[in-house]
């Protein structure tokens, strides 16, 4: 007697039977002073909004996109880290453990902020980040015309210095929501060059859940290289 009857799968062809894709994450960490834009930017890129408020943030606040890009589906996995010394410093080792690329940014509108990025740099290159982990500058708040305050040629040779994209931006204008995807986008097409990047279900949490995943936004997108 043939088995059947309610219940079970629907007709269709067998998940199992079906090829398995894995997806691949690539872990991208936002770093530079507080008050930059960190968390708007990153909200923006993943959320496709400019937050009406923010705090500090504290430790680290997790965000995903994802993408697909020449046919491949990626996972960005966004680590927004703090800016404040206080907040941050005993997440540091886990902010560059297997991190895949960095984002340094400035305020525009903050001298200060730029200065300090040769700190941040140290701090990167003192946890033995590999030569090929790409990095990118971002110079954000520019909506804010009259306020600017590093001109843009004087960021264009720190990151030509440094070996690194400039893009200047502004998390606020929702004009500029191209640019700050862009920012993301063009580290995932250089990442997925490196084709040798495996799978990674847990980048940097193997086996635990990250302390303080206090939001998590997902959202999908479809691009081609914008670099
Ligand atoms: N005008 C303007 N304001 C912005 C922009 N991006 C962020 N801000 C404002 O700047 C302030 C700080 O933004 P956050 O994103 O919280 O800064 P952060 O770098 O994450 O700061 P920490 O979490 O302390 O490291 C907030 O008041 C934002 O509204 C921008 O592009 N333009
Ligand atoms: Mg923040």
């Amino acid at each position: 007697m043939a088995a059947g009857g309610g219940g079970g799968r629907p007709p269709g062809p067998d998940p199992a039977l079906e090829p398995y894709v894995q997806t691949r994450i690539f872990k991208i960490i936002v770093i530079g002073d507080s008050n930059v834009g960190k968390t708007c930017l990153t909200f923006r890129f993943c959320g496709g909004t400019f937050p009406g408020k923010t705090e500090a943030t504290i430790g680290v606040d997790f965000r995903e996109k994802t993408v697909e890009i020449e046919g491949e589906r990626i996972k960005v996995q966004v680590w927004d880290t703090a800016g404040q010394e206080r907040f941050r410093k005993s997440m540091v080792e886990h902010y560059y453990r297997n991190v895949h690329a960095v984002v340094f940014v400035y305020d525009v509108t903050k001298m200060s902020s730029f200065t300090n990025l040769k700190t941040w740099i140290e701090e990167c290159n003192g946890h033995a980040v590999p030569p090929l982990v790409p990095r990118v500058l971002v110079g954000n708040k520019c909506d804010l015309k009259d306020l600017i305050q590093v001109p843009s040629s004087m960021a264009l040779k720190f990151a030509d210095a440094h070996n690194m994209l400039l893009f200047e931006t502004s998390a606020k204008d929702p004009q500029e929501s191209q640019n700050v995807d862009a920012i993301f986008m063009c580290l995932v097409c250089r990442l997925k060059a490196q084709r040798s990047l495996p799978c990674r279900d847990t980048e940097g949490w193997p086996g635990q859940s990250p302390p303080h995943p206090r939001r998590l936004d997902e959202a999908s997108g479809k691009g081609s290289c914008p670099c």
